[in-house]
Formats: C-alpha cells, structure tokens, sequence
C-alpha cells in the first residue's frame, strides 16, 4: 500500500509517537486467535525512526522526507501484516486452505518486521515512480550477525530482495536472484541500496541494485533480480 509522501509528512510525527508507544493490538481479553486477527490489528507503520535508528540512518530519512516535498520521491510505509489488497492478489494464486490453516495464517508477519526495534532490520523504502528506481536505507541489528561483527549474507539477501521487489507494482513473485558480495556489512551500520528497474519484458522484470556505505566509497554487494508478474491464469500451488 503506497502512500503520498505529503500525507506521509503530515503524518509522521503522530506516526513516531505511535511507533514509540505501546503496540496497539486489541487488549480486549479474547482468545488469541481474535488478538492476532487482522481485524483488530491497528497497522503501525514500520518505516519510520525509532530510538535505535543511528545518527546516520536519521540523516539520511530526514534528507530523503526532503525530497519527498515537491512529489517526486514518495516514502513507501511498512506493515506486518499484509493488506487485505495484498492477500486477495495473492489468494489466487497460493492461499490453497489444504496448504495453511486459516490459525496459522491469522499470525502470519512479514518476518523482517518480527524483531524489537533496533535488533533487526530496520529501514525504509523511498521510491522514485518517474525514474522506476528505490533507496533503501538499512541498517541491521545485532540479531543479524553472521561472521563476528559482520551482517549475515542471507539478512543482506533478504534487503536486496525486498528493495528490488519495491521497484516492481502489483503481484509478482522473485524468480531469480544473484549476489556479489564484495565487502562484508559491519554489523549495526547503515547501507544505502540503490534499486531500478532495467527491463519490463512481458511479464518479467529485470532489475539490479547496488549496496553502498552512507558515504558511498564502500560497495558492499551488487546484484540482480528477476521478478515474475502472477499470471492469473494459473496457479502455483
Ligand atoms: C512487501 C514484501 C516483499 C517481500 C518480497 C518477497 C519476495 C519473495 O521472497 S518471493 C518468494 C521466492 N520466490 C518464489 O517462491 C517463486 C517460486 N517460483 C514460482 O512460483 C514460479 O516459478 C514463478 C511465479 C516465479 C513463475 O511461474 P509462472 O508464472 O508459471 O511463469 P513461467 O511461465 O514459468 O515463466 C514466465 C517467464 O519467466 C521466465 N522465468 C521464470 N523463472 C525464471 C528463472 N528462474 N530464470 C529465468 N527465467 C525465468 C520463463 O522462462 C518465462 O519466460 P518467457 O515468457 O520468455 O517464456
């Protein structure tokens, strides 16, 4: 779910406050199957600062909130839970009820958004319509150490993945995915991943993306990406 950037910053400091707060599920007391229904779920946006964001990471949000003013960036909010919009693209295709409980599916969270603030990942998504290209500004937490000191390869993977896929529109799915890893991620600092879409051919998107320092003279991973539109016509499962 997309955004404008003005309501975004109208909204943001009421938003921080939010974020800051206590969550806002239900706390009416019914069986946790109702706390966690979707229904009662009050979205928190997660893109957006947070006591654990760095000096670095809160630089960057703040100049790209600039850019955001004149329309032609647009800062894309983050939930948990999908949107209904979401799950019906999806629901065509892969939410075969033999396949998930429907108790199991009411828990279900974007696992990037699952951790305590700071422990994780924590970023922001900053879209560019005209010029088809995204900023992801990442910073990871010490719950996604890998080497000693340095960010998992596959916490890297993940970010790429998701800021490519933020480059697309609509329900696609990653077909292909290939990383160079070219200086490994001081674990808890801030990267900048630089997203475009290169090709549309059909129904596949060719994209590529590359992660850099805040100060951009360290490239820690290049890569690209092969997306997929869901044909309607068919189903994956
Ligand atoms: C907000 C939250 C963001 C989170 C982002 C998370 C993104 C993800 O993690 S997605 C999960 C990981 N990905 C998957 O599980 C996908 C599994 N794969 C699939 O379901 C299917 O293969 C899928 C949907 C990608 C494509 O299937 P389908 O729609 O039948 O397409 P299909 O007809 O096989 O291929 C379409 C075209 O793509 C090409 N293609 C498909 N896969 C590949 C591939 N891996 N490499 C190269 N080309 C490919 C085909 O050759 C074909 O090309 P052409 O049209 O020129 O003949």
């Amino acid at each position: 779910m997309l955004r404008s950037c003005t309501a975004g910053l109208r909204s943001i400091w009421a938003l921080r406050g939010r974020r800051e707060g206590a969550p806002r599920l239900s706390m009416d007391l019914q069986p946790a199957r109702r706390l966690f229904s979707t229904e009662k779920v009050i979205h928190k946006d997660w893109a957006l600062p947070n006591p654990s964001w760095s000096k670095d990471l809160k630089l960057l949000f703040d100049q790209f909130m600039k850019k955001c003013e004149d329309g032609s960036w647009e800062r894309l909010p983050s939930y948990k839970r999908t949107s209904t919009q979401e799950s019906e693209d999806f629901k065509t295709y892969f939410l075969d009820p033999k396949l998930v409980e429907e108790e199991r599916l009411s828990q279900a969270q974007l696992f990037t958004r699952g951790f305590e603030d700071g422990l994780g990942f924590e970023y922001v998504i900053f879209k560019n319509n005209d010029e088809k290209r995204t900023v992801c500004l990442f910073q990871g937490g010490p719950y996604l150490q890998g080497v000693p000191g340095l960010l998992h390869g596959g916490a890297m993977a993940t970010m790429i993945d998701i800021a490519l896929g933020s480059c697309t529109g609509g329900a696609v799915m990653t077909a292909n995915l290939n990383i160079n890893f070219k200086r490994p991620v001081p674990l808890c600092s801030v990267v900048v991943i630089n997203s475009q879409l290169d090709k549309l051919e059909g129904r596949k998107l060719f994209l590529s993306c590359n992660v850099r320092s805040v100060d951009e003279k360290t490239l820690y991973s290049e890569a690209t990406g092969l997306f997929i539109k869901l044909d309607p016509e068919k189903s994956s499962t």
